[in-house]
Formats: C-alpha cells, structure tokens, sequence
C-alpha cells in the first residue's frame, strides 16, 4: 500500500517538525491534537518559518502555501480513520500512550502501520496494547524534525520485518537516513546524549562553572554546535528526564541518576524553550 495521507498525532514540538517534513515532500498529513488552539499553533508556527525562509532566499517562493495546504488540523479523532500511516508523538507518558492506541487500534484498518517516535518508553510495551502489534513501530525523529536527518528505527519484539523494511522506505523517501536500532532504553542517540545533558545539570548544581560558562566549554572545547543546558531547553527538560528516568529504571545503574537540579527545573515548570524559560530564557 503506498503512503499518501498520514496522520500526525501530537502537534507539539515533535509533531510540528515531522508534519513540516512529511508536507514538504507532499505527503497529506492529517495533524490531530487534543485542543483546536494546539493544532492552529503548530499550523502558524511552520508557516512563519517558511514565510521567513522564502523572504531570506532559503525556500523556494510558494513552499509555504505548498506545504501548508498539504496539512490539515483536527481535533476530531474521526478524522484518522482513512490514513494509510500513523506517526505519534503526543506527551512521553505510558498512559496517554495507552489511550491513544487503544483508539487508533479501533478505528484504523488492519493493515495501518503505527510508528511512534517515543525517546524512552517500550515500543514492546506499546505494541502489547495492540491487536497489531507487528505493525507497531519505533521511529524515533530529532528535534528540529524538519531539519535533523537521522531517524532511528526501531522494532519492537513483535514488530514485523516487513513493517521495519516500510519505515525505513518512508524515511528515505522524506530524505532521512534511517539506522535501525534493537530495543533498548535510550536507543542509541540518547543514550550517549541525555546523560552528557545530565552531566551538566550536576556541573551546575555543584557550581563548578555558570550555565553560559559550561554551555561555551562544550562548545568552543568539544566542538558541540550548542552546549549542555541549551541542548536540554531545546529539548525539554521533561524529555530529558524522563529519558534518565527510563535509563535508571531499565538498567538499575547508579550512573544514570537523574540529577536533582534537573528534576527541580522539571517540578518548576522551567522545562526550556517551550515554556520560554529553562536554563536561559526565550
Ligand atoms: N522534544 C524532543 O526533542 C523529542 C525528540 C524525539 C522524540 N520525542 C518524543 O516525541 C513525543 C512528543 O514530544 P514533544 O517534545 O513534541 O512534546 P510536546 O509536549 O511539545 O507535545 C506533545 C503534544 O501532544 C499533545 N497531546 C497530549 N495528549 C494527547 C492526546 N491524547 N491526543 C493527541 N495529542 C495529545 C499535546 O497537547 C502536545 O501538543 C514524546 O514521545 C517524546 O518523547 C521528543
């Protein structure tokens, strides 16, 4: 079955790069969120920045109408039901996730593959929900979606080679490079990444050096195109912890504790970028 229409759940961060991405390449995207205000933001906020890449010469005139029109907002879950593929990226919480695919296994036709773009709960887990769970997958995009190009694919135990072969197809075809990836918590990417993110709350709270100070030691000493602390407000400082979270809890090892500075700045409401404030203000 050829993937033409796709339905985008989640119209955050993630959900906003990936329908930009998947719209840009001409995929129909169906963009479903729980708020209409949720929906009419991540809409604007693509169309700004693509009015702002055409005036500065880096997007060819008429991409923003082009891409805009190939993405329709809703809020009625309805809406799905004649997708040919289901990308999810609403909140990092096993219990939404649960809802929501619970829904999506009943209304979606049986063939549907649904990919979740998860940073740190088990696709294994999700699939589970499902009565098709050989068609539930990883694919797990970076922030900003539009721009990064990797996307790590991974199967779930019960997930089908032919699902896999599928994701890794799509991804190409929106001009990522896929690496599959086995289940395991943090992948790979994040696994590396968000305990150096970790490092640096410790650094900070231990008050070795200022945020600025550790941010451009990364950057100007490692080569790092942002340090630390930027990289956990781009992020979200609640992604970040509840990738350490599930690091700790799956593996039981001491080294991937979450720093108590970072779980304070989560508690806080200063999670980064998207709540304009974080380790530096927006
Ligand atoms: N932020 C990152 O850098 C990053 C990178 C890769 C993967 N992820 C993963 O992507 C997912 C989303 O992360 P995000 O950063 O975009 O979060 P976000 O908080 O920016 O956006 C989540 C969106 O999901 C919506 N939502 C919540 N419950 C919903 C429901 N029941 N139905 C529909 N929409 C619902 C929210 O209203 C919100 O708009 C998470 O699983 C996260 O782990 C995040």
């Amino acid at each position: 079955m050829a993937i033409n229409k796709i339905a985008m759940l989640g119209a955050g961060t993630m959900g906003q790069g990936i329908a930009w991405a998947l719209a840009a390449v001409g995929k129909k995207v169906v963009l479903y969120d729980i708020k209409q205000e949720f929906v009419d933001r991540a809409i604007a906020a693509i169309g700004k920045s693509l009015a702002k890449a055409e005036e500065r010469g880096k997007a060819a005139p008429g991409t923003k109408d082009t891409v805009i029109s190939n993405i329709t907002g809703t809020v009625n879950f309805d809406d799905l039901k004649d997708v040919d593929f289901v990308i999810e990226a609403v909140f990092e919480n096993m219990e939404v996730k649960k809802d929501i695919y619970t829904k999506l296994d009943a209304l979606l036709a049986p063939e549907v593959i649904i990919a979740t773009n998860t940073s740190s709960l088990s696709i294994t887990e999700i699939a589970a929900i499902t009565k098709r769970a050989d068609k539930v997958v990883g694919m797990h995009f970076f922030n900003p979606a539009n721009v990064m190009k990797l996307v790590e694919v991974i199967p779930a135990l019960q997930t089908s080679e032919e699902t896999v072969q599928k994701v890794i197809d799509l991804s190409v075809e929106i001009g990522k490079k896929p690496v599959k990836v086995k289940e395991g918590p943090g992948f790979v990417v994040n696994r590396i990444l968000v305990p150096t993110i970790n490092e640096g709350c410790f650094i900070l709270y231990e008050g070795l050096a200022t945020a600025e100070d550790i941010d451009t030691a990364m950057k100007l000493g490692a080569g790092w195109p942002m340090g630390p602390l930027t990289l956990c407000d781009l992020v979200g400082g609640d992604i970040a912890l509840a990738v350490m979270n599930t690091l700790y809890d799956e593996t039981g090892d001491p080294k991937y504790r979450p720093s108590g500075l970072l779980k304070q700045y989560v508690r806080a409401g200063w999670l980064g970028m998207k709540t304009k404030k974080g380790f530096f203000n927006y």
